[in-house]
């Protein structure tokens, strides 16, 4: 299925890599273009064996689905020089944080069936939380077509587009969040007296198995977390302190800021008219 990524940063690489290896496409199938490093093109040409190149229009011929993985910035230069050789048949993909169907639509000037996607960076390693919405004018085909290559990257959920800005706050930036935690944990090892060759296993480790158990548990993170905790133990004398300094509720305003900061981003892209 031709598949054409119009932007080849690291979303685009990261999902290039993953439909590869896990056979949703093959390298044949993929047609890569970014502004204008051509060094980089060259690498993703010889690291994935994809076609690469500037001739716009060819690329994007009997392309059955294009990705736009450009920066919300750069989106309008990138639409208006793609438009007139999207075709009608094609499903566009979008990975943009806070750019709406609706300016897509709007800058096409035309019906598209899109696919609107907020993956998250651990797609690099087929561990993306994505979200997708999907607009009216995409068939079963194409759905099928996206879900397909979405699970190629990792788990995948239907959503409304009005929730991609939570889902941004949630999962898109999720994995920030718990590499801060890591830091924290990194940081405390050090003034604990453990060496980082001996931290840094233990802490992922034990940020995977925890992870696990949430998966197996059906994400009781609560009950899980009362079960780690011994009565007059380790656990309850240190939870003490991050409910003293109000530590889960400063994690739940930080989403809800990321969230609303997502918000703010998108404002641009409501209506073209006013850019
Ligand atoms: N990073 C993240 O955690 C997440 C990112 N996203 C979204 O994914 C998208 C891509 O992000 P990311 O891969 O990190 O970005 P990068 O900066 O790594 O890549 C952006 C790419 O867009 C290309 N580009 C810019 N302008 C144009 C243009 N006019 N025509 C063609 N290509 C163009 C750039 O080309 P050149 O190098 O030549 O300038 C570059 O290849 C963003 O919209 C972001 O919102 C979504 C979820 C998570
Ligand atoms: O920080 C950001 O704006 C982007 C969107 C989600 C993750 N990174």
């Amino acid at each position: 299925m031709k598949t054409t990524f119009i932007g080849a940063g690291s979303m685009a690489e990261a999902m290039i890599s993953g439909a590869i290896s896990n056979g949703a496409l093959t390298a044949d199938d993929i047609y890569a273009t970014n502004k204008a490093n051509s060094d980089r093109l060259q690498k993703l040409n010889k690291r994935y064996g994809i076609h690469t190149g500037y001739e716009i229009e060819a690329m994007l011929s009997d392309s059955s689905i294009v990705v736009l993985a450009m920066k919300p910035k750069d989106a309008k230069d990138a639409l208006e020089k793609i438009k007139e050789h999207l075709s009608p048949s094609s499903l566009i993909v979008t990975l943009m944080a806070g750019v709406t169907t609706h300016f897509i639509e709007q800058m096409t000037g035309r019906s598209c069936a899109i696919v609107r996607a907020m993956p998250n960076t651990s797609a690099a390693v087929g561990k993306s939380a994505t979200a997708i919405a999907i607009n009216e004018h995409v068939t079963e085909q194409q759905k099928m077509a996206a879900l397909a290559l979405f699970s190629s990257i990792g788990l995948t959920k239907i959503v409304k587009e009005e929730q991609l800005d939570a889902v941004t706050g949630l999962s898109g930036s999720g994995p920030a969040y718990i590499y801060y935690v890591a830091e924290a944990m990194e940081q405390a090892a050090e003034a604990i007296g453990l060496e980082k060759e001996t931290a840094k296993p233990l802490i992922i480790q034990t940020l995977l198995g925890a992870a696990e158990m949430l998966s197996v548990s059906e994400g009781k993170a609560e009950q899980l977390r009362k079960g780690v905790t011994s009565p007059g133990g380790t656990t309850e004398a240190g939870i003490r302190i991050l409910e003293d300094e109000k530590v889960k509720q400063a994690f739940v305003d930080c989403i809800v800021e990321a969230t609303a900061q997502s918000k703010r981003l998108g404002l641009p892209y409501q209506n073209p008219v006013k850019q």
